[in-house]
């Protein structure tokens, strides 16, 4: 089964939940993790179940960082608040650049995220 990461910053989390919303049905059929207070949002407010890790400040970005460096994880959808700096940015970079280390399908916006859930 395929096996998706989902996370957005705060700013990002409605249009995430509006994507889910809008790929339920593909989504449905994948295992998805995501980082606490995003996966308590999709849990919520989606129909879908996000298994929840720490929230991002809290360590959360480097546990799905660790699903990465296992090859444990098929792709990962994070949409990222580009206009302010977050408290935990060397985490996030550390996310990405793990991403790159495994060639893990990596989408930071809604249109890449489109194409990554077709092509997982
Ligand atoms: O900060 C995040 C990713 O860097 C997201 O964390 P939350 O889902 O807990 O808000």
């Amino acid at each position: 089964m395929t096996r998706l990461a989902l996370i957005a910053h705060d700013e990002k989390k409605p249009d995430l939940i509006k994507f889910v919303r809008r790929h339920e049905e593909r989504l449905a059929e994948c295992d998805l993790i995501g980082t606490g207070t995003t996966g308590k949002r999709l849990n919520e407010e989606t129909g879908l179940t996000v298994e929840r890790m720490a929230s991002g400040p809290l360590g959360g970005d480097m546990m799905i960082g660790a699903e990465i460096a296992k090859e444990a994880l098929d792709g990962v959808i994070f949409l990222r608040d580009p206009l302010r700096a977050q408290p935990h940015e060397p985490d996030i970079t550390a996310l990405l650049r793990i991403c790159d280390v495994h060639d893990t399908p990596l989408a930071t916006n809604l249109a890449s995220a489109s194409c990554l859930i077709e092509g997982v």
